[in-house]
């Protein structure tokens, strides 16, 4: 039985994850990750064709190659690192962050404890909604995540105080490839929804966008 919910949401690949805890007297048991479920899963509001089936592997007999928003995962694409961030004050903002290719990363951000305002960027060299962004809240409570495929950049601001997210992402720690974009970039217009609050030196010193700035060529 399906445990992780999957929904599509205005930027092409990017999809919401709703846990499906289990929940009993004891409390509640839920899925964090599924490989098949992520890669096969049924899609609100996709058109049949462009869904995976459910339980079915990708590249399976009468399953053909793996098609769909989550092609990305398909084999051999795996989990690379597992990271945890845990941010103590309500406004901080982390982020926007991304890989330059070939180390461009694949993400599965999830909310543990508190809340946060997720922020994912469209960088997709060529990309119909390329330098738009999209937000969801992700927070321990309403148990969604969000499934972030290469060619984005993330970021976020803490609705909470100790927040704590888990990340999978599926590319590895690659410091010689790591890039940013300013969190208050004009350019971008992202309406965080408090005052930003604490921001790392990396992020406050990053420029702003230039116009020649193409994106991502994955
Ligand atoms: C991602 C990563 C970072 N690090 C080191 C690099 C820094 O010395 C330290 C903190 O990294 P950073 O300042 O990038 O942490 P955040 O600003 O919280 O960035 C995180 O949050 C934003 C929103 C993201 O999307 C990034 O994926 C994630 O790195 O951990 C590692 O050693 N391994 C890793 O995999």
């Amino acid at each position: 039985m399906s445990r992780l919910r999957l929904s599509t949401l205005p930027l092409a690949g990017l999809l919401r994850v709703q846990r499906q805890p289990l929940v009993d007297e004891r409390g509640a048991f839920a899925r964090l990750f599924c490989a098949q479920e992520l890669r096969d899963g049924m899609l609100d509001g996709m058109p049949d064709g462009a869904a995976g089936v459910a339980g079915a592997a990708p590249g399976a007999a009468g399953n053909g190659p793996p098609h769909g928003p989550t092609a990305w995962l398909a084999p051999p694409a795996q989990i690379a690192q597992i990271n945890h961030s845990h941010t103590a004050l309500r406004g901080t903002l982390r982020g926007l962050h991304y890989q330059r290719p070939p180390h461009a990363e694949g993400k599965l951000v999830s909310c543990l404890r508190g809340a946060v305002w997720d922020v994912a960027l469209d960088l997709r060299q060529g990309s119909p909604t390329f330098l738009h962004w999209h937000a969801e809240c992700l927070s321990a409570d309403n148990g969604c995540a969000l499934l972030i495929p290469p060619g984005f950049a993330h970021g976020f601001q803490a609705l909470t105080d100790d927040a704590e997210l888990l990340y999978c992402h599926w590319c590895a720690h690659a410091p010689a490839a790591q890039a940013g974009l300013h969190p208050l970039e004009p350019r971008l217009a992202i309406g965080w929804p408090l005052p930003a609050g604490r921001i790392s030196p990396r992020d406050a010193g990053q420029a702003w966008l230039t116009p020649d700035f193409q994106g991502l060529c994955l």
